[in-house]
């Protein structure tokens, strides 16, 4: 691991690979990495969050899972940030003790969703007390409301953040809110915080607003795409921009009117990359094979502007 660089561009969101028959695949974890760096061009991945089914999990799951992208990872991708959010604070504590030990680049919580923290006191008390069981690791808030039903303003979270968790290092930021993301970004400037926007089909709104990068479950199988966007943003060359942010957009669109979740991405990953990812676990069902004939013949529709 190429040591500390911020955090910026593209995270792949990681989809925990599974055999047939539900146990978790390690033996696949060297292929995907090598796909993603260079097939991709993605060289930050986020493990054990929404897309790699963190939450349904057991903790000796999720430590092997760390330990194999860290180890897979090393000399290869440039960030390893592992998801430690659990809904008991001891588990998420203990996870976050490993993340440190194995020299994960970053750790990152969720809320709790369970018993919820009504106010950001109570929030930042839980993430407070994770932190702090890796005090020389990079903390990230993953802030995804839509799953955790937590809807804590982030603008209001980040006010004085440093002084009780002198490791917060930024946010993955899963919302639709692109004015609280703003607010986030203007009021922190002289902060060196990454704000890693979570809502492929629109990033590019969030880059407007000066988002860092992304984490998402497309870069998967959409990175290389997204890389361009990202290039064509900075240059600036918003046009060109446009157009991809509508490509992605096309696709995302016919796949979300089909139903689109954790499944349906582990199926699409599967086609695309050739690496098997497996079924998801129960409460998830795997994708029905309409969704995969037709989102497969959507995706070899589109006519990329790089011609592709
Ligand atoms: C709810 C969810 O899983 N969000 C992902 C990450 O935050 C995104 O990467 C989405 O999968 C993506 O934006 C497609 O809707
Ligand atoms: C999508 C995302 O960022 C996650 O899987 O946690």
């Amino acid at each position: 691991m190429t040591p500390r660089k911020k955090l910026q561009g593209l995270v792949a969101a990681t989809i925990t690979p599974m055999t047939p028959d539900g146990q978790i695949n390690l033996s696949v974890i060297h292929q995907y990495v090598d796909y993603l760096v260079s097939e991709q061009n993605v060289k930050n991945v986020f493990v054990n969050g929404t897309t790699g089914e963190g939450l349904s999990l057991n903790i000796q799951e999720r430590k092997q899972l760390a330990e194999e992208w860290m180890c897979q990872g090393k000399d290869k991708l440039d960030h390893v940030i592992v998801h430690v959010g659990a809904l008991s604070l001891p588990e998420s504590q203990e996870l976050a003790r490993h993340a440190a030990a194995i020299g994960a680049s970053g750790i990152a919580v969720i809320a709790p969703f369970f018993f919820k923290p009504t106010d950001k006191d109570e929030l930042i008390a839980f993430l407070q007390k994770v932190a702090s069981e890796a005090p020389a690791v990079p903390f990230y808030y993953y802030h995804i409301p839509p799953l955790t039903g937590v809807k804590i303003r982030v603008e209001e979270l980040l006010d004085g953040i440093k002084e009780q968790i002198p490791t917060f290092q930024g946010v993955k930021f899963s919302d639709t809110d692109l004015l609280d993301l703003a607010q986030c970004i203007n009021k922190n400037e002289t902060e060196q915080f990454a704000f890693l926007y979570g809502v492929d089909e629109q990033l590019l709104s969030a880059l407007a607003v000066g988002a860092n990068g992304a984490v998402g479950s497309t870069y998967n199988y959409l990175g290389r795409k997204t890389n361009l966007m990202l290039q064509a943003f900075a240059k600036p060359d918003l046009r060109l921009a446009r157009k991809y942010q509508f490509l992605t957009g096309e696709f995302l669109n016919f796949v979300i009117k089909l139903g689109f979740g954790v499944a349906e991405t582990k199926a699409v990953m599967t086609f695309v990359s050739g690496i098997p990812m497996g079924p998801p676990r129960l409460p998830l069902v795997d994708a029905s094979e309409e969704f995969i004939v037709k989102a497969k013949a959507k995706l070899e529709s589109i006519v990329w502007p790089d011609g592709d």
